[in-house]
């Protein structure tokens, strides 16, 4: 996350003074994840489609394949399901909703699901880094301005955007926008 912010041209200092330069500032949760082997895996749901909403998870699994990235409609082709390849001794690092808010939507939070495999059980362990529940993320000061444009989202706590999604689903975010219509979003939720 440093080298990202880094990225960005932020400088050490600047690093310093933002959340991730403040440890105490820091939380981390955990899941873990079974997908038992299915006969017919094509009826069945490993993981719905989802965005996760810390800043980073980092995903490690037992060798089975099953994580599927949403990639967008682009010169290649159209929207559609990308397994990611299982590459031994290395992990997966996910971009979160929050990574997004904060890099004014440089980074984007990566749409994701898995599916389940027909013959091995797969596990995974998704460990995600984000802001202590209670902090207000929102774009980084230094990556808005009357050059660089203006912040696109409002900040938010990691436990408002947890509750936004649960009823917004993945208009959440849309809803934080400046200049989003929270209200007529809810109606429609
Ligand atoms: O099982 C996986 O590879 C993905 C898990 C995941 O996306 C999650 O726990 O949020
Ligand atoms: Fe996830």
């Amino acid at each position: 996350m440093h080298l990202m912010l880094l990225s960005l041209g932020l400088t050490e200092e600047e690093i310093d003074n933002t959340l991730i330069g403040d440890l105490s500032k820091i939380k981390n949760a955990m899941h873990l994840n079974s997908y038992p082997a299915c006969p017919d895996p094509d009826r069945v749901v490993g993981l719905a489609p989802h965005t996760d909403t810390g800043f980073l998870a980092v995903l490690y699994h037992n060798g089975v394949s099953g994580l599927q990235v949403l990639r967008r409609k682009d010169d290649i082709g159209p929207t559609r399901w990308v397994t990611v390849p299982v590459v031994p001794n290395t992990l997966v690092v996910n971009i979160g909703d929050l990574m997004h808010v904060l890099s004014n939507g440089t980074f984007h939070n990566v749409v994701h699901r898995s599916t389940v495999n027909k013959t091995n059980q797969r596990l995974s362990a998704a460990y995600f880094f984000g802001p202590q529940v209670d902090v207000k993320v929102g774009p980084l000061s230094e990556l808005t301005g009357p050059e660089q444009g203006l912040p696109l989202y409002r900040p938010v706590t990691w436990l408002e955007l947890q509750k936004l999604k649960s009823t917004l689903h993945d208009k959440a975010l849309q809803s934080m926008k400046i200049d989003g219509k929270i209200e007529e979003l809810r109606k429609g939720a």
